[in-house]
C-alpha cells in the first residue's frame, strides 16, 4: 500500500504536487496518468524519498521511505532506465545492487530470467543497451528485493509490441500476487488494457481515483460527425461547446463530441441546415475520457483551429 496524505511539493511558485491525498491499494495495477508536467514523476520521487515534500506525507506500508529498514525489499522502482553506469554490464549492475543489500547472486539470475535478458545481453556494457534492454534491466533491479510495492515510470517507453505485451503481463501477474503496482504512462490504449484502477493528476491535483472501467463509462459515448460543409460544422461545434460538450475536430470535415448524444447533434445540424455524411455513437475510449478529464488542466494545449476551443 502507498499512502499519500496532503502531499505537496513546490518548486518556487509552481506546485508540482498539490495537496494530494490518495491510497494506492495492493492487488491491482494502478495506472498513474496526467498530462505533461502534471506531477507524476515528482510524486514518485517523493514516495521514494528522492525529494522532500514541502508538506504532507508519502508512506510505503505505513512508513516514509527513509524509515524503511530494508528499502529494496519493500519497494522497487523503475524511474530512469538510463541511470546505470555506461561502462558497467547489466549483470555487474544488478550484482552490485544485490551485494550491497545482502541479496544472493542466485536472485540476480532469477530476475534476469524474469525480464528476459540472457547471459550474452546481461554481459554487455550499459552503453550498448537499447532503450528496451535498459527498461528490462531497470525492471530487473526493481524486482531484485522481491518487494510488495512496485512503481514503474513510463515502463513501455522504447519497447516493441512484444515488450509492451510482456510488461502488461508482468504488471498483471505482480498485482495478482497481491503486490501494489503503480505504473505511469502516456499510452492510453495500453493503460486501458493494463490498469484496473486509475489515479489521474492535473497540475499536481487529484482529478480522478476510480476503476478504469468507471472512468471510461463516466465520459459517456463519443459521437462522430462528418459534414462536407466546414463552416456549418464549425457552427455546430460552437453551439455544442457553448452547451458544455467537449468537441475535438479531426480536420475540417469531422468532429468527435463527448458530453452529448447523437440525437442532439442530429437535431442541431437539422436546425442549422448542415448536411451530415456521418453521425455515429461509439463507446468512449480511455484516450477520450482522459482528454475530457484533463482538458482544462494541460500546460500546453493545442486548440482546434475551427471550433474555437476543445474544452467545456
Ligand atoms: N527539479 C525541479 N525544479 C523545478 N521544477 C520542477 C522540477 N521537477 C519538476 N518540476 C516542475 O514540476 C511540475 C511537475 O513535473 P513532473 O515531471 O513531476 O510531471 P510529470 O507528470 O511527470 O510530467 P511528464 O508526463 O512530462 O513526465 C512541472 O511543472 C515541472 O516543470
Amino acid at each position: 500500500m502507498i499512502t499519500l496524505r496532503t502531499l505537496t511539493k513546490r518548486f518556487g511558485s509552481t506546485a508540482a504536487v498539490d495537496e494530494l491525498t490518495v491510497d494506492i491499494a495492493p492487488g491491482r495495477v494502478t495506472g498513474f496518468l496526467g498530462p505533461n508536467g502534471a506531477g507524476k514523476s515528482t510524486t514518485m520521487r517523493l514516495i521514494l524519498g528522492l525529494d522532500r515534500p514541502t508538506a504532507g506525507q508519502a508512506l510505503i506500508g505505513g512508513r516514509p521511505y527513509r524509515r524503511l529498514r530494508r528499502p529494496l525489499h519493500e519497494v522497487g522502482a523503475l524511474l530512469d532506465a538510463r541511470a546505470v553506469h555506461p561502462a558497467r554490464s547489466g549483470r555487474a549492475h544488478l550484482s552490485a545492487m544485490a551485494a550491497s543489500n545482502g541479496i544472493s547472486e542466485r536472485r540476480v539470475d532469477e530476475v534476469l530470467a524474469t525480464v528476459g535478458l540472457d547471459e550474452r545481453a546481461a554481459a554487455k556494457p550499459a552503453r550498448a543497451f537499447s532503450l528496451g534492454m535498459g527498461q528490462r534491466l531497470g525492471i530487473a533491479g526493481a524486482l531484485l528485493g522481491d518487494p510488495p510495492v512496485l512503481m514503474f515510470d513510463e515502463p513501455v517507453n522504447g519497447l516493441d509490441p512484444d515488450g509492451v505485451r510482456w510488461i502488461r503481463q508482468l504488471a498483471r501477474s505482480l498485482a495478482a500476487e497481491g503486490r501494489t503496482v503503480l505504473i505511469s504512462s502516456h499510452l492510453m490504449s495500453e493503460m486501458q488494457q493494463t490498469a484496473d484502477w486509475l489515479v489521474v493528476l492535473g497540475r499536481g491535483r487529484l482529478i480522478a481515483d476510480a476503476p478504469t472501467a468507471q472512468v471510461i463509462a463516466d465520459s459517456g459515448v463519443a459521437v462522430r460527425v462528418r459534414s462536407p460543409r466546414p463552416e456549418g460544422l464549425a457552427a455546430v461545434a460552437d453551439r455544442l461547446t457553448a452547451a458544455g460538450a467537449v468537441v475535438e475536430s479531426a480536420g475540417t470535415d469531422e468532429l468527435t463530441v463527448t458530453g452529448t448524444t447523437a440525437e442532439r447533434v442530429g437535431e442541431l445540424a437539422y436546425e442549422l441546415k448542415v448536411p451530415l455524411h456521418e453521425l455515429a455513437s461509439h463507446e468512449a475510449s480511455l484516450e477520450r475520457a482522459f482528454m475530457a478529464l484533463t482538458a482544462d488542466r494541460v500546460e500546453y494545449a493545442a486548440r482546434p483551429a475551427r471550433t474555437g476551443g476543445a474544452s467545456a
